[in-house]
């Protein structure tokens, strides 16, 4: 059975379409990526998984089941983009409060809280009230809130934005130490974030889903990109362009350049770069096999 299943879904607020016919199916397994523009559509669409909101046309159901349904309560949870905890009762109150709600004794709830503020590294503070808390504390304990009761699904939207690149690594490795057990599906505007995490990416435009790209193409993608740290751009690019089997090589910023082969003319193409640079005595900072994120998706 399908893990979200989404026919034809759209959702309007008055006369504004912010979900445009919808389709789409995906499977359990490693975290999901959802991006697209400001008011694409995102948080509605989770909005809708959620059950927050009805659809004004079309169906969506996980795990077989309407969003919202009793028979989901503990198996889909979701951090919402602008999620705050209440500032006036402790963690673990919350947090007992939460997982009662989700129908634990209030022993169950306590050792449950105790459970996933320890996942999130909070142990320290669970009887601290939210006030006390840093901004990349109060987000881990959103995290935190959003694990309760060992869920198959969990939305989370924006969940580093703000975050200190300390922090924001803390909630990736995070996620990705949890993947094994809980599908993610992750809204985000940082691609770079979602490339390391993420294995299929949905994108969202306008309220009508787009293309879906999945990471693992990349594999036998004929592309690679290479950071440099130093190079001459016109030399290397020229250099390059004289490798047999090297169809383009395509400026991009930051130093950075896409370079399109023949796959089956080029066993190697890795070592004949690695080559070239030593013989030019130019630092690369990166090598990546086929291409990044943003140029799937914007190029
Ligand atoms: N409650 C609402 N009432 C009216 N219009 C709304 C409402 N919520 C969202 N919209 C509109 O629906 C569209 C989609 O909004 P949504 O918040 O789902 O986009 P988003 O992709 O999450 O955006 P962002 O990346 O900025 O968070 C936007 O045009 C937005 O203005």
């Amino acid at each position: 059975m399908s893990l979200i299943q989404c026919t034809n879904l759209s959702k309007s607020y008055g006369s504004k379409l912010a979900l445009n016919n919808v389709s789409l199916t995906l499977k359990a397994g490693a975290p999901i990526a959802l991006v697209g523009p400001n008011g694409a559509g995102k948080t509605t669409l989770f909005s809708l998984l959620c059950g927050y909101l009805l659809p004004s046309n079309g169906s969506v159901t996980i795990m077989g089941e309407t969003p919202g349904s009793r028979k989901l309560l503990g198996k889909v949870s979701s951090l919402p983009q602008d999620a705050t905890l209440d500032p006036n009762l402790s963690l673990m109150t919350q947090f007992i409060l939460f997982g009662t709600l989700q129908g634990l004794s209030k022993a169950q709830a306590k050792s449950e809280g105790e459970r996933v503020l320890s996942l999130v590294g909070l142990s320290d503070v669970t009887e601290q009230k939210p006030t006390a808390l840093s901004h990349g504390m109060s987000k881990r304990a959103s995290i935190a809130q959003a694990l309760i009761g060992s869920p198959s699904l969990v939305l989370l939207d924006e969940p580093t934005a703000g975050l200190d690149p300390a922090n924001a690594k803390v909630v990736r490795e995070l996620v990705k130490s949890l993947s094994a057990d809980i599908t993610f599906v992750i809204s985000s505007h940082n691609l770079d974030e979602l490339e390391k995490l993420c294995d299929q990416v949905l994108y969202l435009d306008q309220g009508e889903l787009g293309q879906s790209v999945s990471m693992q193409e990349n594999l036998l993608d004929e592309y690679i990109t290479i950071s440099m740290q130093s190079s001459d751009s016109d030399t290397l690019i020229k250099e390059v362009e004289k490798i047999i089997g090297v169809n383009s090589v395509i400026p991009k910023q930051d130093n950075e350049f896409l370079i399109h082969y023949a796959i089956n003319e080029i066993q190697d193409i890795e070592i004949q770069l690695f080559t070239l640079f030593a013989q030019h005595g130019w630092k690369y900072k990166a090598l990546l096999k086929g291409r990044t994120l943003e140029d799937k998706l914007f190029s």
